[in-house]
Formats: C-alpha cells, structure tokens, sequence
C-alpha cells in the first residue's frame, strides 16, 4: 500500500486515514467504506493515486437475467439465448463496465466475478451491479407462472443485498410477468426493473444497450417503490404495460397511466404518479399463484358451448374481455346463463375492455376491471385466488380493490394520490404549491436528506409514523450513503428504530460488516444502550470485529461481567424471535 503517497486524493491514504466507526466519521469529511473492502484494499498492490473516497458513492443493483431476444444470438438463422455470455461481453464494454475502477477497488474480490460497475454517473455516483443468471435461459414464450414465482424468491432472498432490481426479460410476456411480480411483491420499497429487447445486444444495431443502461440507471438511482418496465427511454408501471408492436423499438405502451418516468437528456421522473405502498409492513413475496385462470374474449356469434366449455372446473377465475365499456350482446339469454352459473358456482369472472384505451362500467354479477389491462386482472386474478386464508366474497372485495396501482383510484373508490385529486389539485394551485412537489415525501434536500432522515435523528416517532403512512421510503440515502435508520441508531431513538426496522429497513452490507468493530468498542465501553440499540437495528452480536474477536469477548477481556450476561440475554432474545420468524 502506498503509505509514502502524498496525494490529498489517494485512496490508500485516506483510507489509512478513516476511522472504523462510521458515526464518528464526519460525513462531509469522507464516506468511509465498509472495513471488508478496507482490507482488501490495503492488501491490493494495484492501490494507486485515484479519485477522492467521498466521490465513492456506491449503489447495488442485482441483475437477474431469465433470458429473452436481448442476449440471443444467431444460430442457422435462429435467434437462441446464449448461456453464460452476458456479463463476459459486457465487460469488455466501457459503457457498461469501468475496469480501472474495479481493479482499484478489489470489485469483484469483494462482490463476485459476476459483477460490474458502470462509469462515473453525472451525479458522481457508481452502479455496481451483479448477474444472477437463470439456467436454461428462456424465450419468455416458455414462461410460467413457476418462473415468476422464481423471480419473486430470488428477489425476496437477495432483497436487503441490493438498492435495485433488474429483470431481463424476452419481451412476449414481460408485460404479464410485470404485472404478476407486482402483486407477487407485497410492501415493496425498492425499484424492480424489467427490461429486454427487440434486437440482441450483440447486434450492431440494437435497442438493448440503451435499454439496459436505462433501467440500471434508474434501478440504482431513484428510490421508486414499484415494479416496473423500461422500453424506449420509458419507465412504465408494470401492470399497466402491454406489447403493443413487434416490428417497432417503441415496443410498449401504458395506455391509461402516464410514464412513470422518461429518459431524455435528462431522466425525469413524474414522482406523483409513482405509487407507494403507505405502510409500515414489511417486505415479502408471496410466491403462490393459482393457474386455474383464463382470459376469454368475446367475439360476434361466439357459442354458448364454448362459453360454457371454458367455464368448466377446475377453472376458479376468468377475464372476460368485453366490448367497448364493458358490453355483451344483451339478445343472448344462452351467454348470460352460462356466466351465471359459473358465478354460482364460485367462479370469479373480472369484466375488462377489448379496447385498448379506457375503462369498463360496473354490472350486476362481474366484477369491474374498470381500466386495468388483460394482463394485469389475469395475474391479479392467480394471485388472490391463491390467498389460501381467504374465503370467495372476501377475494371478490380484494380484486375489486387498487392494490398496486393496477387500475385508476378514483374508479376503484380507492383513497385518491394527489394527482388525482382535482379538489387537492385546486387547492394546492391556490397556495401556490406544486402538487408534484407535496406528493413525494421521499424528496431529499441539497445533501439528499429526506424528511424521514430528519424525523428518525430528533426521534420523532409520531412523525416518523405519519411520514411512513404516507410513503416516505426507509431506503433514502443521503449524500453521505445514511438511511434513516443508520441516523436513528446514531440519535439513539430506539422506538424509531424499532418501527423503521419493522417497515423492512435494515444496515447495508458495508454497515452490517463494521457492526463487529463497533460492537466490541461499545462492549468494552460497558456502554449497554448502545448495545442494544445495535442489537435492535439488525447488528449480528456474533460478528467479529477487526481483531477476530465478538462483542462478548471484547466484554470477557475488559472482564466486565455485567456487559457479558446482557449480551447473553440479547442474543437468547433474539434467537427466541428468530424461532417465532
Ligand atoms: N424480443 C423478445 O424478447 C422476444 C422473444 N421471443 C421473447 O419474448 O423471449
């Protein structure tokens, strides 16, 4: 390590320099790196003279690659997915991957091989990001619903690893496997992606280059709490997408939500129509999906046998797609006959348009689609009915509800966003404010603090209840790389953290891989609140510190018997919730 460097900016110099407790750190000073990626790096030989530390402001981001056109490849004229491929190519593109960087830093020591990291972004800031690559690649043509439910464990297990998702996707089916994740991902607070192509990245020609920069770029950048897909310089909320041209890079469409953002010169994102979950649940998927489900489109002179051969058993729920708001020939007693007695028979059958654009009116007897696309109320339909704890009318009141943003709230009787407020939208007009601006609580000021930051440091938990209930998120990041609850362990606000963590907050792995050192300097201190509000914010007490050695042994060296018998009691109470869990 060049410790004889006299360079302000060099990294083994200021690294020499940083302490291995982050809250005695001043954060306009430097961000220090987690103490794992310190070793490494001050055993790296490749250390030399390079960009400041505080300039290293990291976000993870997973890729998880299921296939589709956007890494296939020609083979006798057809286009196969290419196993294995993926990241080796892109890793040899400067767009995609900046290699001095890693080897400076020990990257893929730390994170894996399959990982990359795109250049210096505009805002000073890196995106690592790491493949998970299924096997056997699919044509999303072969997907189902045990595909999805892959995605969504996959998700779920890595969720606390990373800031961002990425699904690569063949673009077929993406819209059905968007919106199916979207109702599969309960409580979500972080961004998933899904993203592919019309032509392969490998192609002169392409659109998947931009498409994946893309959806990388805002999957790592912006905290939008919502499954989505990118197309086009387009970020659309996934259950509201559908494919509407094969021959085009302009590929899909939302046709009754706006884009959630665009990517123009710059990426703009229309924050009052990001939707947010508003509560302080945590995280999970619910992997479950009924495949009893069909899609049946009305047509001119269709029978009545075929009708009732499609509503046969096992079939428990139907889209049935209607003509323009919602109609069915009314001179058809044998059609109508046959849906009330699937109805009877316990059948759930959701009424949505064969029209592109618009919405269906309530009826009598099917439940209202309203403006939600085939794709959504399908998978919305395979998700409810899987809800094994609920009875037939409690999963008719589910889908007739708004629960991701699937459908227009006002159709649904839905609490209304701002947006969608006409009477909120005058009001703000006449004090002068931006309803753009009040909607989204997770906006954070010069230094990237969020409202959420401030109330967790003056332990306001009341307001930190109302920021929550009102979709702050628990994932912002100041400019210092500090959530809110990295700034309510520091306050020492143990009723915040307890509620931040039960909405699903928790350390980053740089946080959770210094929790050692901090642990054993708090233990030798004798100091038990700090303790335990470390224990509280997800601290393993196990972890080692620099020396090798856990909290309780540090407690054991100072001899301070008090301390070692109240770690023993944190970690018995913890191994107690662990067994509840
Ligand atoms: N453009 C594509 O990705 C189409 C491909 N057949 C797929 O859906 O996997």
């Amino acid at each position: 390590m060049a410790d004889s460097c006299n360079n302000k900016t060099c990294l083994s110099r200021v690294l020499s320099q940083t302490t291995l407790d982050s809250t005695d750190v001043d954060p306009a000073r430097t961000i220090p790196l987690h103490p794992g990626r310190k070793r490494l790096l001050s055993s790296c030989t490749s250390i030399e003279c390079t960009e400041p530390v505080a300039l290293r402001n990291e976000a993870r981001v997973l890729v998880i690659n299921t296939g589709g056109t956007i890494g296939m490849t020609l083979n006798d004229e057809v286009l196969i997915p290419q196993a294995n491929a993926f990241v080796q190519n892109l890793r040899k593109l400067p767009l995609f991957h900046d290699e001095k960087y890693a080897q400076e830093t020990c990257l893929f020591e730390y994170y894996g091989y399959k990982s990359l990291v795109l250049p210096l972004s505009k805002s000073k800031s890196r995106i690592v990001y790491t493949f998970l690559e299924y096997n056997p690649l699919l044509d999303s043509s072969n997907m189902t619903t045990d595909d999805w439910a892959k995605i969504g464990k996959d998700i779920e297990e890595n969720y606390e690893n990373y800031d961002g998702f990425v699904i690569l996707h063949g673009t077929d089916t993406m819209a059905y496997t968007a919106s199916a994740l979207s109702f599969m991902c309960e409580n979500l607070g972080k961004p998933i992606i899904i993203t592919g192509s019309q032509v392969p990245i490998y192609e002169m020609r392409n659109d998947g280059i931009d498409n994946l920069l893309g959806a990388l770029l805002i999957a790592g950048q912006f905290v939008i709490p919502e499954v989505c897909l990118y197309f086009y310089n387009k970020l659309y909320r996934g259950n509201r997408s559908t494919k509407v041209d094969n021959g085009s890079f302009n590929a899909f469409a939302s046709p009754n939500l706006t884009p959630l953002a665009t990517a123009e010169v710059d990426i703009t994102i229309n924050w009052d129509t990001v939707w947010r979950a508003n509560t302080t649940e945590r995280f999970k998927v619910s992997p479950k999906l009924n495949r009893n489900v069909g899609l049946l489109r009305l047509f001119p002179g269709i029978t009545s046998a075929t009708v009732r051969a499609f509503l046969q058993s096992p079939m428990e729920g139907v889209v049935l797609e209607t003509y323009g708001s919602g109609n069915a020939p009314d001179n058809r007693p044998d059609l109508l006959n046959e849906l009330k007695e699937a109805t009877n028979s316990g059948v759930i059958i959701m009424n949505c348009t064969q029209c592109l654009r618009g919405t269906v009116l309530k009826d009598a007897g099917l439940i209202a689609g309203h403006d939600m696309t085939p794709e959504a109320a399908l998978s919305k339909l395979s998700y409810v009915l899987a809800q094994e704890d609920l009875n037939l009318d409690e999963k008719k009141m589910m889908m007739a509800q708004n629960l991701r943003g699937e459908m227009s709230a006002d159709l649904a009787g839905a609490k209304l966003c701002l947006r969608d407020s006409r009477f909120i939208q005058v009001i703000a007009k006449s004090l002068n404010i931006s309803c753009k601006e009040g909607s989204n609580l997770s906006l954070g000021d010069y230094d990237g603090r969020t409202p959420l930051h401030v109330a967790a440091c003056e332990g306001n938990l009341k307001l930190v209840e109302y920021l929550l209930g009102q979709g702050a998120t628990v994932y912002a990041k100041d400019r210092y790389g500090d959530t809110p609850l990295s700034n309510a362990v520091r306050f020492r606000n143990k009723d915040v953290v307890k509620l931040l963590r039960k909405t699903g907050a928790h350390f980053s792995k740089e946080e959770l891989d210094e929790a050692g050192t901090k642990l054993c300097s708090l233990a030798a201190n004798a100091d038990l609140d700090g303790l335990e509000i470390w224990s509280l914010a997800g601290a393993d007490l196990n972890k080692p510190g620099y020396d090798g050695q856990a909290a309780i042994g540090a407690a054991q060296t100072a001899g301070n018997q008090e301390v070692v018998a109240f770690l023993g009691q944190l970690l018995s109470k913890k191994a107690e919730q662990s067994k509840v869990m």
